[in-house]
């Protein structure tokens, strides 16, 4: 609750003193990181307060409040902030201070801790709790805003991120808009929505109709973390940053693609949430659908949020909705990861019996354009496979002729999103020696070679939210067509096809491929 008797900075000019006296020496706005910094040097974020629902749960201790951590220690985030944490248990702003810090020590994400920093950030952390159906919480995040004003400046800009059950959504969107919580004119108001955004395409209209109620498209800002990982970025970089990519990205030149998000983890503790979302409303209508989106659309007409995301949404009404034919689901088995003994699905801690929720998905997309016709997207996504990895690999035809022996390969360009992040090319070279005997070779470039530990995908997304920069951020066309393409593998009522777990998923999957293509061994 508001303690009127604790120290909110009272001027800018005051924060400004407080971030020159860090053991980081630099200025608010000025990364001490080289590589961020060279990606940012231009942008600092106007004075305002990030507003984190449910900052008591997993999400915002593990990722979200390490990230903003990470960007303040970095000067990233400007010349006035503060975060007010908001929840439903009862704690005062010091009691908070100690949780927030205790997570910061405890998270992996957490960038390495600079002497006396975490003293000087818990210093522009404030709590206030409450139930998010009453107003009165809304209420006492207005008087908040109010309290920073003069040190931000004389605005009331705030970011209200919803880290919370999707049940939530609704009520909090339209808390803070009945609070004129979504009003503008005494400084921006954006809101930053986690996934699963809506159970479905009807579920997603009708959240989209809620929030349309109080707030404009331009202040929404729906999560997908994929979105914020750098080598996800780095797709379009490559396609639309080189002259030699666009020509062969076609139907002429290649033959498929295929997008694979591997974990090699299964549940996590998060049963509840999974039992009801399964692989594809987890994985497949967000992070793959978006990934397959920037890597089918045409080129842009201009690197800004409005014409990457048409793009993409035209793309993803080319594509012909998923049918039961040209999906494979399945579900793990007892088996072994990473030399460690699992049980099934079914034998996991508050798991129905019998539950028929997938853990693993493929699918063949197919798109209705000039520029992709005939040539098969594969995706697939499952929990408890042998590794984690997430790949993109665009596969291209055979040479027309096989003038070598050795065979006529396909060439692969190959994004690799996570780990060892970086992109490589398979094609063919002679063997040394008397015989011009063909052998595939790779060219790799890693992202170590830029010498900087890759940022995290919520610092990334935090800060272009802050910065009002939404081109990493679906819009609400793109998330109802994506529900619409898997509307009808979502409910399918048949059994989701057993494999061992530590295996790369059901064999029906590689039938899904056809004869003359298999999934690439990752
Ligand atoms: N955790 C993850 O790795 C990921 C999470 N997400 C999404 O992020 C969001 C948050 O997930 P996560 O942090 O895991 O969820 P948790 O259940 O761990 O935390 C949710 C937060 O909401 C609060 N909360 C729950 N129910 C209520 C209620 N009825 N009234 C008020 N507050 C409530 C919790 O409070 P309390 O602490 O008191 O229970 C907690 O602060 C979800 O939408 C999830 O889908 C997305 C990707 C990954
Ligand atoms: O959104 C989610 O993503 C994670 C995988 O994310 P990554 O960044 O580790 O690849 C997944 O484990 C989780 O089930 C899902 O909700």
């Amino acid at each position: 609750m508001t303690d009127p008797n604790r120290s909110v900075p009272a001027d800018a000019s005051q924060l400004t003193e407080t971030a020159s006296e860090q053991a980081i020496h630099h200025r608010p706005g000025e990364s001490n990181n080289p590589f961020r910094q060279g990606m940012r040097r231009n942008r600092a974020p106007e004075p305002a307060t990030l507003v984190i629902f449910g900052v008591t749960g997993d999400l915002a201790k593990r990722k979200l409040l390490p990230a903003v951590f990470g960007l303040w220690q970095d000067g990233l985030l400007g010349t006035a902030f503060n975060i007010l944490g908001v929840g439903r248990q009862d704690m005062t702003d010091e009691q908070f201070r100690e949780f927030a810090l205790d997570a910061l020590r405890t998270s992996k994400e957490t960038d390495e801790i600079q002497e006396g920093s975490l003293e000087k950030f818990a210093s522009l952390l404030f709590y206030t709790f409450g139930d998010f159906a009453d107003i009165g919480i809304y209420e006492r995040i207005k008087r908040e805003l109010d309290e920073a004003e003069s040190a931000h400046g004389g605005r009331k800009n705030a970011v209200f991120y919803l880290s919370t059950p999707p049940s939530l959504f609704e009520p909090i969107s339209t808390g803070l808009g009945s609070a004129g919580l979504a009003d503008e004119t005494e400084g921006w108001r954006r809101l930053i929505i986690e996934k699963p955004f809506g159970r479905d395409l009807q579920s997603a209209l009708d959240l989209n109709a809620t929030i349309h109620a109080h707030w404009q498209e331009t202040q929404v800002y729906r999560i997908d973390h994929y979105l914020g990982k750098e080598t996800v970025q780095n797709i379009m970089a490559i396609r639309f940053g080189n002259a030699i990519f666009e020509p062969i990205w076609n139907r002429t030149y290649v033959d498929h693609v295929q997008i694979t998000a591997a974990e090699d983890l299964g549940l996590e503790g998060r049963a509840g949430y999974y039992e009801e979302a399964g692989v594809v409303r987890d994985m497949l209508q967000n992070h793959l659908m978006q990934l397959f989106a920037l890597t089918a659309m045409e080129t842009p007409v201009a690197f800004d949020a409005g014409a990457i995301r048409d793009e993409k949404v035209k793309v993803l009404r080319a594509t012909r909705p998923i049918t039961e034919d040209a999906a494979v689901r399945g579900q793990y088995a007892a088996g072994t990861v990473s030399g460690e003994q699992v049980v099934g699905y079914r034998d996991e801690p508050n798991v129905k019996p019998g539950s028929k929720t997938p853990t693993y998905v493929a699918v063949k997309l197919e798109i209705d354009n000039w520029r992709w016709s005939g040539v098969p997207f594969y995706l697939r996504s499952g929990k408890h496979l042998p590794k984690k990895v997430t790949e993109i690999a665009v596969v291209f035809q055979r040479p027309p002729l096989g003038l070598f022996p050795g065979g006529a390969e396909r060439n692969v360009l190959a994004f690799r999103i996570q780990p060892d992040e970086g992109v490589s090319l398979k094609f063919s070279s002679k063997t040394p020696g008397q015989e011009d005997l063909l052998r595939e070779v790779v060219m790799d470039f890693r992202y170590d070679a830029f010498g900087a530990q890759l940022e995290s995908p919520y610092s990334r997304l935090l800060l272009d939210a802050m910065l009002g920069d939404a081109t990493l951020f679906p819009r609400e066309d793109e998330v109802e067509r994506a529900w619409e393409l898997v509307a009808h593998i979502l409910n399918m009522d048949v059994e989701p096809q057993p494999y061992t777990s530590g295996t790369w998923g059901p064999d029906a999957a590689d039938d899904l491929l056809g004869h003359d293509r298999r999934w690439r061994r990752l």
